[in-house]
């Protein structure tokens, strides 16, 4: 599913947040959206999941108008969010529970259980779970939802660097088959340039993006991500420069 943002303008306070934020992203296309702390990147997921309303602006859905809380959406935070009483495919069906149609989210999910490196955890608790393996578990919670677009806010952040590195492998490797359109908020100027067709630069002192950056790698890899050193730079400088063109 297209998503296309025009005008988008919000501010805490009397604190302008967003000024007039234009993006439009591509049926499945992965783009990142880096930038200061503080800039914004969070609340843009917020306004798109609608738990808070722009002050003006408009976001189309396939080129059509949505307003609020809508389905188009799935939105995946930095903490895995399991509960701790509840088995892993219970967990992982969640959706199906609250929202009907469980026992086919059921097979579903114990079809994708492999994939996602959880055969044979079905019946655990998220306690017995690596940090890993439950961010999997709340990611496979998340596509089973169904929704076209998925916001993952900062979603390998609360790991370490090794567990970290490991998910953004098999997110490569499983970033074809699930078909989404993804807009990712992260830190991690490695993940976006490994993960995304695209990199935007969101810019505090004009509250809209600056840079955009296309990755155009099909074959990426770990050594190709360590060969990055200049495009490394080049987006450092852009997030310390406020994401200015040149
Ligand atoms: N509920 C709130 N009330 C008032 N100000 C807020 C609120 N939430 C966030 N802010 C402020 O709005 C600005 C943008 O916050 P936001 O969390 O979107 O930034 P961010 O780019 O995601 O930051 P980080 O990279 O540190 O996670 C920050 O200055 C923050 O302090």
């Amino acid at each position: 599913m297209k998503l296309e943002i025009s005008g988008l303008t919000f501010s805490y306070e009397n604190k302008k947040i967003l000024n007039g934020l234009d993006l439009s992203i591509r049926e499945g296309e992965f783009v990142s959206l880096l930038g200061p702390s503080g800039c914004g990147k969070s609340t843009l997921l917020k306004l798109l999941t609608g738990v808070i309303s722009p002050e003006g602006g408009q976001v189309f859905a396939d080129g059509q108008r949505i307003r609020g809380i809508t389905e188009h959406f799935a939105y995946m935070p930095q903490n895995d969010l399991l509960f701790p009483w509840k088995t892993i495919l219970e967990n992982v069906c969640l959706y199906g529970r609250i929202h009907g149609g469980l026992e086919q989210m059921k097979g579903e999910a114990m079809a994708q259980m492999g994939a996602f490196g959880l055969k044979g955890y079905e019946n655990e608790y998220p306690s017995a779970l690596s940090g890993g393996m439950r961010q999997r578990a709340a990611f496979l919670r998340t596509l089973l939802c169904h929704a076209d677009i998925l916001l993952l806010d900062e979603p390998f952040g609360a790991l370490d660097v090794i567990t970290r590195g490991e998910m953004q492998d098999w997110l490569l490797g499983v970033r074809d088959r699930m078909n989404r359109t993804v807009l990712l908020v992260t830190h991690d100027i490695d993940e976006a340039i490994y993960l995304s067709d695209r990199i935007l630069i969101l810019d505090p002192a004009t509250g809209k993006t600056g840079s955009e950056i296309v990755i155009t790698e099909a074959e990426r890899s770990r050594d190709w991500l360590f060969r990055q050193g200049e495009l490394r730079q080049r987006i450092y400088g852009e997030i310390m420069g406020g994401g200015k063109n040149d």
